[in-house]
């Protein structure tokens, strides 16, 4: 395994993003009360549909129609819980790809008991934070290298071996994200540290990576929504005064973004 990932080469990036126009997949949501609505415009402004099914009846079914499932555990209580279970059994069943966003995991008691819960569901992809990947691999981020949140490069091997493990693809962001299927790696640079300080978009982009997670080479799918939101990202900070403009210059360059767009690729080296 290479100690540094390769960047996601330009021209799997623009394949990926043109499967992903094309299939327009629509995305089951459960997610946290703080970002419903703007996960929900992320979705719609790249061109897929959301829909925020959540009553745990209707979750277990819905689960079955929808394209892809994502699981985000922000605002975490026994009632979405529940619907949380039903629902990746559903789509465990129907052969959906489900994704966990695992927000806060580690310092919370309830929260880590229940994504591990969720990870025995074998999940398609996983992404977070260096953190919240490092908390869940079982690894205490603290006294590890692990600088901060978004210190993403220290938290690779955590995200390594908790691919190796749960057999999902694994994307833990930062400064630079990465994702790994426990053998192969990719890095993707761009983003811009306004991005932190907007709540939700760590949030959207795993909804985008359950978009994404469709695809049958999901390594590069899942990093190629990392790139989607970065470069989105970036392009948006270009043009805007801070987190109160961000928002919507950041869903204008979603919807603007071209399939040839992703051939360009940021950083020579990172
Ligand atoms: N320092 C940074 N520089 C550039 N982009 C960043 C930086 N930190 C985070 N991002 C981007 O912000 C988005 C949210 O990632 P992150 O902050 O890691 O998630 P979360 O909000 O769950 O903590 C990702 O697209 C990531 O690439
Ligand atoms: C502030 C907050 N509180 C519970 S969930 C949530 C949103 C977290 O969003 P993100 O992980 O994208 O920063
Ligand atoms: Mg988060």
């Amino acid at each position: 395994m290479s100690v540094q990932p390769a960047l996601l080469p330009g021209d799997l990036a623009a394949a990926s993003f043109s499967r992903f126009r094309s299939a327009a997949p629509l995305v089951h949501c459960l997610t946290n009360e703080v970002v419903q609505s703007f996960t929900a415009n992320v979705l719609l402004a790249l061109g897929a549909s959301p829909a925020m099914v959540v009553e745990a009846e209707e979750a277990a079914q819905f689960a079955a129609l929808a394209d892809a499932l994502l699981i985000n555990i922000g605002t975490l209580h026994a009632d979405r819980a529940r619907a949380m279970l039903a629902a990746a059994e559903t789509a465990n069943g129907a052969g959906r790809p489900w994704v966990l966003d695992p927000v806060a995991v580690g310092g919370l008691h309830y929260r880590t008991r229940f994504a591990r819960e969720l990870l025995a569901l074998r999940p398609a992809a996983i992404r977070g934070n260096a953190s919240e990947i490092m908390a869940l691999a079982g690894l205490d981020a603290r006294g590890r290298g692990v600088d901060s949140a978004d210190d993403s490069a220290a938290a690779l091997p955590a995200a390594r071996a908790l691919a190796q493990c749960s057999g999902a693809v694994v994307a833990v962001t930062g400064a630079v994200d990465f994702v790994t299927d426990g053998e192969r790696d990719y890095a993707v640079c761009g983003g811009d540290p306004l991005m932190t300080r907007v709540v939700g978009t760590g949030c959207a982009l795993s909804a985008v990576v359950a978009a994404f997670a469709v695809q049958p080479d999901r390594l590069a799918a899942v990093a190629t929504a990392c790139r989607v939101m970065s470069l989105a990202g970036e392009r948006a900070c270009a043009a805007v005064r801070g987190p109160g403009s961000f928002v919507p210059a950041f869903l204008d360059a979603l919807y603007a973004l071209e399939v040839t767009d992703l051939q360009e690729n940021v950083c020579e080296t990172y």
